[in-house]
């Protein structure tokens, strides 16, 4: 990909910071990028509008290549790339404030969505509820937290969430919150869920179908919790929906490097083993019995009507 003249090094780095998982969940990375939007157009030099309108396209473009799955990334994008191209800026200036009013907007917006998942979610659990997690997610975390200051849920099963370990994050979020955390290793979910009470995860991408894009090993989780009858519920902003789907688009699934897996050690001595290592996985609409929105909480079904809502024409952007 290549690189727009004259980005600055703190846009390199938030991109580089995104690639490398530094910074890592969607709704992170959606925040990081819009103020990456704001940083590159501060820092633009010149008066020439076309020019400064074709740079913060090129950095769009540049950003949008971080991570592949979490459609949070290029939702962020548009909705900063839009107001400027329906702004119609007269002065670089002009474009320069409405790049970074609008990334501020997003990030507000985006801060303000987690604490109403959080309050809303809290609604759905019920007192001496036992619950389990995976991987570590904003949103998901924020539900928790909201239930436990309700006095509802006191226990959470996190699962360690191999290879990168984000359970580990999970487990210290939510014990500072003060739930009663039991991290247990991923292949002893289908163990624990008798002992469970409801699921809760985030989302990288829910598509047109209701289909929940999240963390791999999280359609396991919906498996075994469909098996032990549990409640299913997932936590995810809006932005979170991908428009693309609605016009027949897949989310891509991200393969990270396979020394995440075994090291790079283990690799070098068994070069004749292929270790694959997709990071996410899809869960279908018919094993999520709710999706947790800052709009309210909607079947997986009803994803079509917000993306349409929020979208409409510009899902085909
Ligand atoms: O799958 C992950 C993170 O994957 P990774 O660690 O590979 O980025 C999280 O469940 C979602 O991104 C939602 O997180 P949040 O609710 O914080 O947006």
């Amino acid at each position: 990909m290549q690189v727009p003249n004259d980005l600055p090094k703190e846009v390199l780095e938030i991109r580089e910071d995104i690639r490398t998982m530094r910074i890592r969940g969607a709704g992170r990375i959606a925040r990081a990028v819009a103020m990456a939007l704001s940083k590159a157009a501060a820092a633009f030099v010149g008066n020439d509008v076309d020019e400064f309108v074709k740079y913060m396209e090129e950095t769009a473009a540049f950003l949008r290549g971080a991570r592949p799955t979490a459609v949070s990334l290029p939702n962020a994008i548009s909705f900063v790339m839009r107001r400027l191209r329906e702004k119609g800026i007269a002065t670089v200036d002009e474009g320069k404030r409405t790049v970074e009013e609008a990334a501020k907007e997003f990030v507000e917006y985006s801060e303000r969505a987690v604490d109403e998942i959080g309050e809303l979610g809290a609604r759905r659990f019920r007192s001496g509820d036992v619950v389990m997690t995976h991987c570590h997610s904003s949103a998901a975390a924020a539900v928790l937290a909201a239930a436990r200051r309700a006095g509802k849920v006191d226990r959470v099963y996190v699962k360690e969430t191999r290879p990168r370990l984000q359970g580990l994050i999970a487990a210290r979020v939510l014990a500072d919150a003060g739930l009663d955390v039991i991290l247990i290793p991923d292949s002893a979910v289908r163990y624990f869920m008798k002992d469970v009470d409801r699921v809760i995860v985030g989302a990288d991408a829910v598509a047109a179908n209701g289909a929940v894009v999240n963390k791999v090993g999280t359609s396991v989780v919906a498996l075994a919790a469909k098996e032990a009858r549990v409640n299913f519920y997932v936590a995810a902003e809006t932005y979170k929906f991908s428009p693309k789907t609605l016009i027949g688009e897949l989310v891509p699934i991200e393969f990270r490097d396979p020394a995440e897996v075994v090291g790079r050690e283990w690799l070098q001595e068994h070069p004749n083993v292929e270790v694959l290592n997709p990071v996410f996985d899809v869960t279908p609409a018919e094993y999520i019995d709710a999706i947790i929105t800052e709009r309210g909480v909607i079947s997986p079904y009803a994803a079509p009507l917000i993306l349409l809502e929020e979208y409409g024409v510009h899902a085909w952007d």
